[in-house]
């Protein structure tokens, strides 16, 4: 297939769409602040399956009060050994020995290091147990190398370059609770524990020995102090997420000030060191902070669901019956035809299809290969594992369609070489953008990648599209709606759609062979936009800084302000989408012929 440049592309497109910013004032009154990069660096925080979460950018203030008023007290009011202590306090207070202090010199950390961690070290026990670990060398057992860690220690490319060296990237091996053993504790640890004074602690005592000793009163200088022991982990997972949001945000500040997106991301996919550092930081908030806690809105298992419902229990039948009946409809036929249904035709190649063969792009640490029913493609700039294919999935070339059989294709997708290039038109039953579309600095880009997904995808074939958003799901219904427009107007039908609390959830079916590309000459420039498009620069530096958001109360205040569309043509009828849409919505043709 034709190899234009994506700059071609990208004129094009813009030379059609004359591309303006109302958007930013069709968001209902938006305050007038930067759209914060809707990063979830708070994700696995506590109960949030609520939909209606309005907290994208509420950080536990209190929290982070509590504990600085802590530091504080212990600064004016302790020595310095109180200071070291005062974490043992609190997980004593934690543990099923409440009251009882340590009596002995505690050994140091490094003295321990060979014991093994805890067991159930990965639960979070909430209260009662306060596991400690004193191994900080060792890793989760995982078939996976990482390959950034690889890169990192050959070219002694310490993140440090660019993140400071007492930036905690990993967990400290002494704080418990809510960071499992992870991989990369021994880089940073050192780092951490300067950074922060833990170093002292743990160069002093053994905080397993808290809870077995019980002569509190013989050290009168001890006391308790309620500090939150998640908080340095929180900020530990927000330095992760910090590391994430700058470089989107790098890339949306230089697109805006050179324009040329391919000179941009030709220079991005080369710069190694913040590319491996990004990397590092994915991996490890999803594998030492998201997953544990983050159960009921897992993005991974929500594809694995969808996926199981629609190839193997009968969805994707449903589906074709349904459209079966729609066309019949629409042709004034009442009864279903004699003639065997779509479905038919393609369940055998379904029967045989062995392994639903699933494309991940922007797979970072391939989070589908643990699941036997996929055969999964992962593929990435910078992937942070061996398994993941190095692959700019922008400069993809597209190839004829194999025509072969199934097992054929598995073979043949066994056997791909690194990096990828090129890859046959409609080879995979899945095509996963998993955070990857806001990596991008703009639309196009976005569009570019939904287009070649669906000339990817076998028909029938699903695209599932998670992107991060923590406000209340009404609050950029039309975002939402402009996304769902530009996605069916490639050859898609939107199947499911569901809002968590930090993202949306949008599963797309291929009812087209053909890839109808039509956006340019629809001339709409704002599809698959995200709010931080919107952004100067100079919001940009200051998207982090809280201000004054609107209130649930006056979302909804808002929202109900606004007449209602009807939603109704969602496929499968479990559409959780908004049927709120923003005033400009109400005026636009496009939005309001879906
Ligand atoms: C936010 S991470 C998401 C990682 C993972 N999918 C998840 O859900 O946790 C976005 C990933 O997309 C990758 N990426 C960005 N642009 C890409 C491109 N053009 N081709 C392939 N991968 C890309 C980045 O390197 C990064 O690993």
């Amino acid at each position: 297939m034709a190899n234009e440049t994506l700059l071609d592309k990208e004129e094009a497109f813009h030379n059609n769409t004359n591309i303006t910013h109302d958007l930013s004032k069709a968001e209902g009154d938006e305050p007038e602040h930067a759209a914060a990069e809707e990063w979830p660096c708070q994700w696995p925080e506590g109960d949030r399956l609520s939909p209606d979460d309005t907290s994208s950018e509420s950080d536990s203030g209190d929290e982070v009060e509590l504990y600085m008023h802590c530091l504080r007290a212990v600064h004016s009011g302790a020595q310095v050994q109180k200071d070291k202590n005062r974490d043992a306090g609190s997980n004593v207070a934690k543990s099923p020995n409440r009251g009882k202090l340590l009596s002995t010199p505690m050994p140091s950390i490094s003295e321990s290091a060979d014991e093994e961690p805890p067991l159930g070290w990965h639960q979070d026990s909430g209260e009662g147990t306060a596991e400690i670990q004193t191994k900080p060398a060792a890793l989760p057992e995982t078939s996976e190398q990482s390959l950034v860690s690889t890169n990192v220690a050959r070219t002694e490319a310490h993140p440090s370059a660019t993140l400071n060296p007492g930036d905690p990237l990993t967990c400290p091996s002494q704080i418990p609770r809510c960071c499992p053993v992870h991989r990369f504790a021994g880089l940073f640890a050192a780092g951490f524990r300067e950074a922060t004074g833990e170093g002292s602690i743990g160069g002093t005592m053994d905080l397993r020995d808290n809870v077995e000793t019980g002569e509190a009163e013989s050290h009168p200088e001890f006391f308790y102090l309620p500090i939150p022991d998640e908080a340095p982990c929180k900020r530990e997972q927000e330095k992760l997420s910090g590391v994430v949001k700058n470089l989107h945000r790098k890339l949306r500040r230089k697109y805006k000030e050179v324009g040329d997106f391919d000179k941009i991301w030709r220079e991005h996919c080369e710069d190694e060191q913040t590319l491996s550092e990004y990397a590092l930081a994915m991996k490890n908030l999803a594998d030492n902070h998201w997953t544990k806690k983050y159960e009921g809105e897992g993005r991974i298992e929500w594809c694995r669901s969808v996926c199981q419902e629609y190839f193997l229990d009968g969805g994707m039948k449903r589906m074709l019956e349904k459209d079966e009946k729609s066309a019949n409809l629409a042709m004034g036929v009442t009864a279903l035809p004699a003639t065997p249904l779509p479905y038919s035709a393609i369940r055998s190649s379904l029967s045989q299809l062995g392994k639903i063969r699933l494309l991940d792009v922007g797979s970072c640490f391939n989070p589908f290969l643990k699941f036997d029913e996929f055969l999964t493609v992962g593929i990435d700039i910078v992937p942070a594992v061996e398994s993941v294919y190095k692959c700019d999935f922008l400069n993809l070339q597209l190839q004829q369609p194999l025509q072969l059989a199934g097992d054929a294709v598995e073979a043949f997708l066994r056997q791909l070489h690194n990096p990828i290039d090129s890859l046959p038109a409609q080879l995979f039953h899945v095509v996963v953008f998993s955070l990857l579309l806001s990596y991008f600095p703009s639309p196009y880009q976005r569009w570019i990648c939904c287009k070649k997904a669906h000339e990817l995808l076998e028909l029938h074939g699903l695209l599932l599209i998670i992107t991060p958003d923590s406000s209340h799901q009404n609050r950029h219904a039309l975002m939402m709606r402009s996304w769902r427009v530009a996605v069916e107007s490639l050859g898609f039908k939107r199947y499911k759609y569901v809002k968590y609390s930090h993202m949306h959830l949008i599963a797309f079916r291929k009812v087209c062979l053909a890839t109808t590309s039509d956006l340019v000459s629809r001339n709409y420039p704002e599809m698959l936009y995200i709010p931080q498009d919107f952004n100067s620069n100079e919001e940009e530096e200051c998207a982090d800084v809280p201000l004054q958001v609107r209130s649930e109360f006056e979302d909804d205040q808002l929202a109900w302000g606004f007449t209602e569309l009807p939603d109704n043509d969602s496929d499968s009828g479990e559409s959780q989408g908004s049927s709120v849409p923003g005033f400009h919505e109400l005026e636009d043709p496009i939005l309001l012929q879906s």
